[in-house]
């Protein structure tokens, strides 16, 4: 093997063999839109890889699809088919000359919103995050709600405003309340932020009326990628009484190019923090496979890492998200999306979002570059990025999601 060799991956390359995460790619020579599998420096053209070595027809219309939801919504027996072929393509020697014309560079391919979102909701799940945040905006209150160590709470969000990473981010415009006046003004946010979040992705679909069981929670979750919940803090802090987030987090939420599957996590699953008080039973995970994971995620603003927030610190895992959601018998659909909620560990450097970082502007950041920041300027890029460690000693590389903030029209 050469260097040259698209099969040779190193072991602790982030996108080696035992990773193998999804996406929806195009190339320049190419506009059609067909699903990618990122692999060492290439990405596999999923549809021309299963004609080309003759995978079942079922398959090959899952794989040969312009969305990664058909593959979503059939369901995890189909999950585990569609990885051991590929993983069989990509190591096996038998498969090599059939396969290597449908690796492309990763250089060469545009990737785009990975699956059609369906429903979006945002939990609330790190307890570092809800106590800081509820310090800042109700510091005449308990830091914690009373409900929040009891259910893992969360707000229905907007689908058609999730985009990929890449995308711009206008700054929204809004009503906010400056401090120390009666009445609400109009204009660009001026507390503009980030959310260093995991996104859920739901796969299987579940029958309105029916709900899922903590147990069952795997069947319906494909995989994860890393969400980026701008949320405009003035227009939120005006808003939100009595019934939650509306326009100050609605304008967008960015996601990663590439979902990761649950079945590259295993190494990664971790207990969750001990709960106390006890849990109801359809959330009690006590006796359950551990469905917390050990994820490191980076915040990087302008090119500097400012925060480093560490997932396996998260209250509620996505299983407890999935158990609650359909506790009511709402149904789940292919596509759906599940934020965790901003991920902040206990210390100042973990935590996911500016407002707990500069604690809402008394104590700014200050960056390599010599500026300072509160909240986010034009021009201002954040890359959220994460990785988990895989089988021996592997690494699982989860991508990056990436936006810029421009001006607002
Ligand atoms: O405590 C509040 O009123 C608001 C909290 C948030 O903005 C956080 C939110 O979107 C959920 C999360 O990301 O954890
Ligand atoms: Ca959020
Ligand atoms: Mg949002």
């Amino acid at each position: 093997m050469t260097a040259a060799d698209p099969f040779d991956v190193p072991h602790d390359a982030p996108f080696g063999v035992h990773n193998l995460p999804y996406g929806v790619v195009t190339t320049a020579g190419d506009p059609r839109r067909r699903l990618g599998i990122r692999f060492g420096e290439h990405v596999l053209d999923a549809g021309a890889a299963a004609a080309a070595t003759g995978a079942p027809v079922d398959l090959l219309a899952l794989l040969a699809a312009p969305s990664l939801n058909p593959l979503l919504a059939a369901g995890r027996p189909a999950w585990s088919r569609v990885r051991a072929a590929v993983t069989a393509w990509l190591t096996e020697e038998r498969y090599r000359a059939a396969v290597a014309p449908c690796l492309v560079p990763f250089a060469d391919v545009v990737a785009h919103l990975p699956f059609d979102v369906a429903d979006y909701t945002d939990f609330y799940a790190s307890e570092h995050h809800a106590s800081n945040v509820g310090r800042i905006f109700r510091p005449d209150s308990a830091a914690l709600p009373p409900n929040w160590k009891h259910l893992p709470i969360g707000y229905h969000g907007r689908a058609g405003t999730v985009v990929v990473s890449g995308t711009d981010v206008v700054r929204p415009c809004g009503q906010r309340r400056d401090p120390g006046e009666q009445a609400p003004s109009y204009g660009p946010s001026v507390r503009l932020d980030i959310e260093a979040e995991v996104g859920f992705v739901v796969g299987s679909p579940s029958a309105q009326g029916d709900r899922v069981a903590l147990a069952d929670a795997d069947d319906h979750v494909f995989g994860l990628c890393l969400l980026n919940d701008w949320s405009a803090r003035d227009i939120q802090a005006w808003e939100y009484v009595p019934l939650g987030p509306m326009l100050g987090k609605s304008f967008a939420t960015s996601v990663s190019a590439w979902v990761v599957p649950l079945d590259a996590l295993g190494h990664a699953r971790t207990s969750p923090p001990p709960r106390d008080p006890a849990l109801l039973p359809y959330l009690d995970d006590s006796a359950a496979r551990p469905s917390g994971l050990d994820l490191a995620l980076e915040v990087g603003l302008n090119g500097h890492v400012v925060s480093r927030p560490p997932f396996a610190t998260m209250y509620w895992t996505y299983a407890q998200m999935v158990a609650h959601l359909t506790v009511n018998g709402a149904s789940l659909r292919a596509g759906d999306l599940l934020g965790s909620g901003t991920v902040s560990g206990p210390e100042r450097d973990t935590r996911g979002a500016l407002i707990e970082l500069s604690w809402n502007g008394e104590e700014p950041l200050r960056l390599p570059d010599g500026t300072e920041r509160s909240y986010l300027q034009d021009g201002d890029e954040v890359v959220i990025s994460g990785s988990a460690t895989g089988p021996n000693g592997s690494r699982i590389g989860l991508g990056e999601v990436r936006g810029l903030v421009r001006p607002s029209r």
